[in-house]
């Protein structure tokens, strides 16, 4: 019986479908993208109570596939640093997690187009006496390793103590038993943590020149390609407005973003 059913089963006509030949785009599995994500940076990217990935990037990015022709996309937690490694070896499609895009990081991965530009910021308690960045001197900071606070905060605060951590979450956590001073991250993602613990900012640092984009592996450009295109598309009509103001409540509203018609002529 065994060898007659062997005999009989051939490939479906849905699989010889799905082969990688008819993906345009070299995808670890066709028709579905892998994006390596982070899960504590709310509202950006982060696993709600249901362990779900959700917030701004992912809603934006899953909105943006979708347009592309891929409704299937699978978000995994990484530690920040690993990220961008696990784009460039293939072991994610694409990178999203409020990624600044700099010419190191395109030395390692390619970026769609930005999509969110803002400002960094330095978290603390509201007892720790440090009111600004200037007094930051001799204090302990933390900072996410391989994010652009760690880069900023080398070359800025050479005067105080740099302390890695792998999320925001055991940064926050350390803060809060005393082992740092404060923490270096993204300014959304402060927020969140002031309204739960209410620490405060000592510094808003903006960080325009960098606005986060979409990780490709190199030399997957027509991924990259049709994704700022489907980016575009997602501005024009109004849906990047929709999900910031759904997900940045009250928070000033970069302007090259928005439906050109919106857009202030100054810009
Ligand atoms: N998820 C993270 O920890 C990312 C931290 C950090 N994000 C910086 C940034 O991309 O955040 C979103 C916007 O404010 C950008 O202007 C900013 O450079 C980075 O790219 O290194």
């Amino acid at each position: 019986f065994a060898i007659a059913a062997l005999a009989g089963c051939s490939t479906s006509g849905a699989e010889a479908e799905g082969t990688a030949a008819e993906s345009p785009y070299t995808l670890i599995q066709p028709d579905s993208i892998r994006v390596a994500s982070i899960g504590d940076a709310k509202p950006y990217t982060y696993t709600d109570a249901s362990g779900e990935f959700t917030g701004f990037d992912v809603e934006l990015f899953t909105d943006v596939a979708g347009r592309i022709g891929i409704d299937d996309v699978v978000f995994t937690g990484q530690d920040f640093a690993a990220i961008l490694p696990g784009v460039a070896n293939g072991q994610f499609d694409v990178g999203a997690a409020a990624i600044g895009i700099t010419a190191e990081r395109e030395q390692t991965v390619d970026f769609t187009d930005g999509y969110l530009a803002g400002y960094l910021t330095v978290l603390t308690p509201e007892d720790s006496g440090v009111g600004s960045a200037d007094e930051l001197d001799g204090r302990r900071l933390g900072v996410v390793q391989g994010s652009l606070q760690e880069a900023y905060a080398v070359k800025n605060f050479t005067e105080t103590d740099i302390v890695r951590f792998p999320d925001n979450n055991t940064a926050v956590s350390g803060m809060n038993s005393g082992s740092i001073d404060a923490h270096f991250l993204d300014y959304e993602a402060a927020k969140d943590y002031m309204e739960q613990y209410g620490h405060v900012s000592a510094a808003d640092i903006p960080s325009f020149d960098a606005p986060a984009g979409f990780a490709v592996a190199k030399g997957n450009e027509q991924l990259r390609d049709d994704l700022t295109a489907a980016l575009h598309e997602a501005m024009e009509d109004g849906t990047w407005k929709e999900l910031y103001e759904k997900w940045f409540p009250g928070s000033p509203m970069p302007d090259q973003y928005l439906p050109s018609a919106e857009q202030s002529e100054a810009a």
